[in-house]
């Protein structure tokens, strides 16, 4: 649970619009992610050496997209690269916690709807784009903790691993990789993810703040170097400040 400080923080943010839900208390999982600037992480990155497993060809248009191909891709997608119906291990997302780990602050906290029974049937979520509105005060954070929730259909996932890509424009503005690793069927999980936010040079961080929504990001979700889902989010860093002020 969180402290009565971290509650007066979150209003000095707007949070994305999802339907309010019951909250689950779960054990909690902490990954601390692999990342490093320009789109490549480093060797031995993922456990178990998934890595010098796969081997890296071109991707062709209508091919299964892995991680290779995502982390060598130079800008924000236009498409989406995956279905809906890609995600057969019906994962679903019931919560997204974002806090800011130097202060304990909690800046959003969303939650969706969800059944207290683990379904079997596929849901297709169509939920696969938001737009989050941070103030400029976001970008001077240090490490940010991001909790995922998620349920797991009735197959396993091996090596479930997020990478997500941030841009500002074409400029890559960091990686992260994080392997979540073995869920079991039917099981309800919770993750936090580390952010280590970026040094940014402070005209960057002014344009990013002038721009709103050209700050965006690409989230890839593997099962056995398969992509099985693909989110996309917009940022904007005015939350706060004076519209007349430009
Ligand atoms: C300033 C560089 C950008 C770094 C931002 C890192 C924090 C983002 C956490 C939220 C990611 C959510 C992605 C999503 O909803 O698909």
């Amino acid at each position: 649970m969180e402290g009565q400080e971290e509650t007066s923080a979150e209003e000095e943010y707007q949070t994305p619009t999802w339907e309010s839900g019951v909250e689950q208390e779960e054990e909690m999982l902490v990954c601390e992610g692999v990342e490093d600037w320009n789109g490549f992480i480093s060797g031995g990155a993922t456990a178990g050496g998934a890595e010098q497993e796969e081997v890296v060809t071109e991707w062709r248009p209508g091919e299964p997209v892995g991680p290779q191909h995502v982390l060598r891709l130079n800008s924000y997608t236009k498409e989406y690269l995956c279905s809906l119906e890609d995600n057969i291990y019906n994962v679903n997302f019931s919560r997204f916690k974002i806090r800011d780990v130097v202060s304990g602050a909690v800046i959003l906290d969303i939650k969706k709807h969800q059944p207290t029974e683990i379904q079997d049937i596929i849901e297709l979520d169509t939920n696969r784009f938001i737009r989050y509105h941070f103030s400029p005060a976001f970008l001077t954070l240090r490490e940010i903790g991001a909790t995922l929730e998620f349920t797991v259909g009735s197959k396993a996932l091996n090596r479930f691993r997020l990478i997500e890509r941030h841009f500002f424009r074409n400029l890559l503005l960091k990686t992260f990789d994080f392997e979540i690793g073995f869920c079991i069927p039917h099981s309800r999980n919770t993750c936090e993810h580390i952010y280590c936010l970026p040094d940014l040079e402070p005209n960057i961080v002014e344009e990013m703040i002038g721009n709103p929504f050209e700050t965006r990001s690409d989230s890839f979700y593997f099962v056995n170097n398969k992509l099985i889902m693909h989110h996309k989010a917009e940022y904007s860093f005015t939350a706060g400040m004076d519209p007349s002020s430009g």
